[in-house]
């Protein structure tokens, strides 16, 4: 698979303040790569990176096999246009209509006002809003703004799509409609989609692989699926924590604590691997399996899941049952204290 973006070792300073501290990552062509990081980690410093809005203090970035940082103001305006951005509060001009704001780059081109025309139009229809291209900004929604900024950021036709939190000001709801729309651009068009956000869930819901910064590092990466079954550093586990709570009701833990629960084992899953496991125990083993707790997020493109189960029995069936357990793919287990 090719790559579209690559980060070689990026770091940024601002006097004293190190924004990024050697970065490396690769985002393959056609994926979404969602960087998530509480805020300062420097999650915009490196997005801009891609469209030469920042350049690396060391390091380099490489996008569509150009270097930003060493493209002359011409080459800046040519890679624009094959990278395009959408922000959180949408970057619309108020005094222009919808389909004013969506031609805003075909016009700073200097394209002719037939092929303008119909990219527009092309671009609405896929955002749904065809039917308000003379409307202004404030006569939209929040959601529908947003809409605009997608519009717009497609009307070039460009292989990278940025989003800086594109969905931090929405209510759920139409943060859900933003991001399907997001995942059927990347699905139909093949866009590479690189999304900055401090919400878990959106990288849940869209992302393919993902990467954590913390403090300017990149302290973990790698498949979305894998990073939210086993995160690894303790920021990971914070956010996965949003979306997969691990943490037992209060009620449950005093029984696990007094021992009433048996030996209480905490199973991760992904991709349904669980879904017969309690069945299969008791088949099996000489013991009683009670589910004590379960939480469950669905991913792009498969589910995670945690379940925490109380096993009793005579003590040699319980040990068999966790080692049967432990050899199941899909399924991590954790023997309870
Ligand atoms: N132009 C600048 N001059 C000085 N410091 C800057 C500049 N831009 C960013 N920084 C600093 O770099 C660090 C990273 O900022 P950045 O905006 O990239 O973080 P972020 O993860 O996007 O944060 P947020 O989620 O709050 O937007 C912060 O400490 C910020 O204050």
């Amino acid at each position: 698979m090719s790559t579209a973006v690559s980060f070689d070792n990026v770091s940024r300073r601002y006097g004293d303040i190190t924004a990024l501290a050697g970065v490396s990552f690769n985002v393959a062509s056609g994926s979404v790569y969602g960087v998530v990081g509480t805020s300062g980690a420097g999650k915009s410093t490196l997005l801009r990176t891609v469209n030469g809005l920042e350049t690396p203090s060391e390091g380099s970035v490489t996008v569509l096999d150009q270097d930003p940082a060493t493209l002359s103001q011409a080459g800046l305006r040519g890679l624009r246009r094959e990278v395009s951005m959408i922000f959180q509060h949408y970057n619309l001009l108020g005094s222009k209509t919808v389909a004013e704001n969506v031609a805003m780059p075909l016009m700073l081109s200097g394209t002719p006002k037939d092929t303008i025309r119909g990219r527009v139009a092309e671009a609405l229809e896929r955002v749904s809003l065809a039917d308000r291209a003379t409307h202004k900004p404030r006569q939209l929604s929040g959601g529908q703004r947003q809409r605009v900024g997608i519009a717009r950021a497609l009307v070039t036709r460009p292989k990278v799509l940025l989003c800086d939190e594109p969905t931090s000001a929405l209510d759920p709801i139409t943060t859900s409609q933003i991001l399907d729309l997001l995942v059927q651009i990347n699905e139909d068009l093949g866009i590479t989609v690189v999304i900055i956000t401090h919400q878990m869930d959106v990288i849940a819901r869209i992302a393919d692989n993902v990467a954590v910064l913390e403090d300017g590092e990149l302290i973990e990466n790698g498949p979305v699926d894998e990073i939210f079954a086993h995160p690894q550093a303790p920021l990971t586990r914070r956010f996965v924590e949003t979306v997969v709570p691990q943490r037992l009701p209060d009620s449950l833990s005093e029984e696990v604590r007094d021992g009433k629960a048996g030996t209480v084992v905490r199973l991760v899953h992904t991709g349904g691997a669980a879904r017969t496991v309690l069945r299969d125990v008791e088949k099996q083993f000489d013991v009683q399996a009670a589910l004590l707790h379960a939480s469950d997020a669905p991913l792009r493109h498969t589910t995670v899941g945690t379940m925490v189960l109380g096993l009793t029995g005579p003590g040699a069936a319980v040990s068999h049952t966790l080692e049967w357990l432990a050899e199941q793919p899909g399924l991590t287990v954790e023997v309870l204290p």
